[in-house]
């Protein structure tokens, strides 16, 4: 993030007050020349300069209104996900969580599952001090040797629990229009640095690898013990492209960090995404975007849900900085080519560590 920003940006289309001209274009290869499409890719352009984080609007309200940061918003239309879906990937997760220890662990993440599955409450890891929070972590399948040695850890299917009965089923939707929004919002974002439409297709992310975490933060009240942190989960990046996240309407705990160090709530907003961009744009855009520093400490005694999607380049993809951005942020090349895999890799070994 560049600046000081206060509050977190939405995206707000010309009349429109939405997304809903990127997805309404998004096949078109002259989407760029369409009046929406452009007041669209401006404020993503400025949303990722400004903060690295911006909401995205789902609903559909018909004039409803609210104000966040000067824009009043009227009139929304949907990002492509139903609300309802949205809600209902949130509620089968509590429902989950809610289930006894023994019966959850019954999925349980280890090397032996590629690091699929379900983790404890203080299992997961960052900089050295356990997350108090629990999670079933997912990622696109990877088959054996697929590709090379690198890929060996992640290797495995994902773990699903069969309790309650339709959560694989409604996951499986769920990532897969979260793949085709993200996908859409990417095409924006291509434009938004100067690129063709297309630039973070083929062979960068034409095959998008993706990760998916179900999460859980127990409240403040909730009894556990662990007094050592009420962090729960300590200040990171994200490892890829770009992060949707959903998250409860009535807690505030996600935290965003400015320029000068302050953290800024990103407030739930029903009907909205909350999403941030991660460390290959960052490189991609040699730096003109940056992949913000986030953290969450739920400080109320209500049990927190958030699920999490990430769309990721391809998994062998060597990431590197795109001429347009190396052209427009000073000439200098920033960043060194990263296999995408090999990131994601060496951070879940750190993220697990025994
Ligand atoms: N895949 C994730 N974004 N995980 C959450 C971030 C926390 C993780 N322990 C890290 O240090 O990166
Ligand atoms: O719980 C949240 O709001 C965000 C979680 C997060 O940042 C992550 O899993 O990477
Ligand atoms: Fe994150």
């Amino acid at each position: 993030m560049a600046t000081d920003f206060k509050s977190i940006p939405l995206i707000v289309a010309f009349h429109g007050a939405d997304i809903s001209p990127l997805l309404a274009n998004w096949d078109d290869p002259n989407m760029a020349e369409d009046k929406g499409v452009a007041e669209v890719v401006r404020q993503l352009d400025q949303a990722c300069r400004e903060a690295g984080f911006f909401y995205v609007i789902s609903l559909t309200i018909s004039s409803a209104s609210f104000s966040i940061r000067q824009c009043i918003v009227i009139k929304q239309k949907g990002h492509g996900i139903p609300d309802s879906l949205v809600k209902e990937v949130r509620s089968v997760t509590r429902k989950f969580f809610d289930l006894p220890y023994e019966e959850k662990t019954k999925i349980k993440l280890s090397a032996a599952t590629g690091y699929r599955g379900y983790q404890r409450v203080g299992e997961n890891i960052t900089k050295g001090i356990p997350d108090m929070h629990e999670a079933i972590d997912c990622y696109r399948e990877v088959k054996q040797g697929m590709y090379g040695a690198f890929s060996n850890p992640l290797e495995g299917c994902n773990e699903w629990p069969t309790n309650p009965p339709n959560f694989r089923h409604l996951m499986e939707v769920y990532i897969s229009l979260c793949t085709d929004l993200s996908r859409k919002i990417m095409r924006g974002i291509a434009l938004a640095l100067g690129g063709s439409v297309d630039e973070l297709e083929g062979k960068r992310a034409g095959d998008p690898f993706w990760v998916f975490r179900i999460i859980g933060y127990p409240g403040v009240s909730c009894g556990h013990d662990m007094a050592n942190s009420d962090i729960g989960c300590g200040a990171h990046t994200d490892y890829g492209l770009l992060t949707l996240v959903n998250q409860d309407d009535d807690i505030t705990a996600l935290q965003v960090r400015n320029l000068s160090g302050e953290w800024i709530s990103a407030v739930p907003i029903p009907g909205t995404f909350v999403c941030n961009i991660g460390d290959m744009l960052k490189i991609l855009s040699n730096g003109l975007y940056e992949s913000t520093l986030h953290r969450v400490i739920n400080k109320s005694p209500k049990y927190r849900v958030c699920v999490a999607y990430f769309y990721e380049p391809n998994f062998n993809a060597a990431i590197e900085p795109l001429d347009v951005c190396i052209e427009n942020s000073g000439g200098t090349k920033k960043f060194e080519a990263a296999v995408y895999g090999k990131h994601l890799v060496s951070k879940i070994l750190t993220n697990f560590v025994d």
